[in-house]
């Protein structure tokens, strides 16, 4: 869901520069993010995502321009009060051992004062939400979960306090491909995220599109280029960009392309018409993606899906078929 053009940015970042000794890690960066919008930061190892992250709740300084949050300089307020309006969450979770889930999970409401039965109520709904069922895990260590639980907890304490502005540093980076994607899906389905502002930092170019409204492709600590999923795939700025994209060009043209678009190139199979469709086939709006349909026909097996509008079920083939037909007229974009 890629956002409308912007109200006022919430973060608005100017000539940002971060030099380590003599490599340029950041050099001079200028964007903004807009209230609700989700920007993934991609690219390479090394090419500077973690290092901009942290310049934004300051846990590194920068060696020139600005940055505003909400209006505000950062540099105006002191760092640990920044941090506690800026939820932050990293790939070791970073969970305090000898405190329990709920205890994890209440320490920025607690600092900031906030009354302990909100905070235990809030705590126990964000565990629900994050499938953790409060009686169960509040007053479990975090030594005594799995790693994407931990994880969960570490999402559930960067929301807790419901700060307006969220960082992630490779949230899911640690977590096996299937705990992963699970974690991944509740991250996307929670209501509250969606109404923040959230700097995401990746290097799994799938994360990227599965989450981002708009993606900053680094390299060198420069922007290669800063748009919507479908924008970098289709109309790369550069070779940098375009070869990024390469190896799954495909799997992502999956993803940005709606059925809506294909049903246009869909042939009926020969003579005897379309076969007819299994009753139960499952079905998908037309604003779904390829990818959608593709995973849904996989998962129920039925070999048919029904997209709603369309005149007759479609079999798996012949989806494939009219993408292929549907890429094709597309000149396969900026391939
Ligand atoms: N404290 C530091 N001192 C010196 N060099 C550093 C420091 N932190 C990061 N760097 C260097 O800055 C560059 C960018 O690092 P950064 O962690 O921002 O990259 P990244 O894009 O997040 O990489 P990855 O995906 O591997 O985490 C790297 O070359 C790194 O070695």
């Amino acid at each position: 869901m890629p956002a409308p053009a912007p109200p006022s940015p919430v973060i608005r970042v100017s000539h940002l520069t971060k030099r380590f000794g003599a490599q340029v890690v950041v050099d001079d960066l200028s964007f903004e993010v807009a209230a609700g919008e989700t920007l993934v930061l991609l690219g390479p190892s090394g090419c500077g995502k973690t290092t901009l992250l942290k310049t934004l709740n300051r846990l590194i300084e920068p060696d020139g321009g600005t940055i505003e949050i909400n209006g505000r300089d950062v540099r105006q307020q002191a760092p640990e009060a920044l941090r506690r309006g800026i939820g932050y969450v990293i790939q070791q979770v970073g969970l305090l051992p000898h405190y329990t889930v709920a205890q994890n999970v209440g320490v920025v409401p607690g600092l900031l004062g906030r009354p302990a039965a909100e905070t235990a109520a809030r705590t126990a709904a964000l565990l629900e939400r994050l499938h953790l069922p409060a009686a169960r895990f509040a007053d479990m260590l975090p030594a005594q979960l799995s790693g994407g639980q931990q994880q969960r907890v570490g999402l559930a304490r960067a929301l807790a306090a419901d700060p307006p502005v969220i960082l992630l540093d490779e949230p899911f980076g640690a977590l096996d491909p299937i705990t992963r994607a699970a974690v991944r899906r509740d991250f996307r389905e929670l209501d509250e995220l969606r109404r923040k502002t959230v700097v995401l930092v990746t290097h799994d170019v799938t994360e990227a599109f599965e989450l981002a409204d708009r993606i900053m492709l680094l390299n060198n600590g420069r922007i290669q280029q800063l748009g919507a999923p479908r924008e970098l795939l289709e109309h790369p700025a550069n070779d940098f960009v375009r070869s990024f994209f390469q190896a799954e060009r495909l799997a992502l043209q999956m993803r940005v392309t709606t059925l809506a678009e294909v049903l246009p190139f869909v042939e009926s199979t020969g003579p005897g018409g379309p076969a007819p469709a299994p009753a139960g086939a499952p079905a998908l709006p037309a604003t779904a993606s390829v990818q959608a349909a593709v995973a849904l026909l996989g998962e129920t097996g039925t070999g048919h899906l029904r997209i709603e509008g369309a005149p007759q079920p479609l079999a798996l083939g012949q989806l494939l078929a009219a993408f292929g037909r549907a890429l094709g007229q597309a000149g396969a974009g900026g391939g």
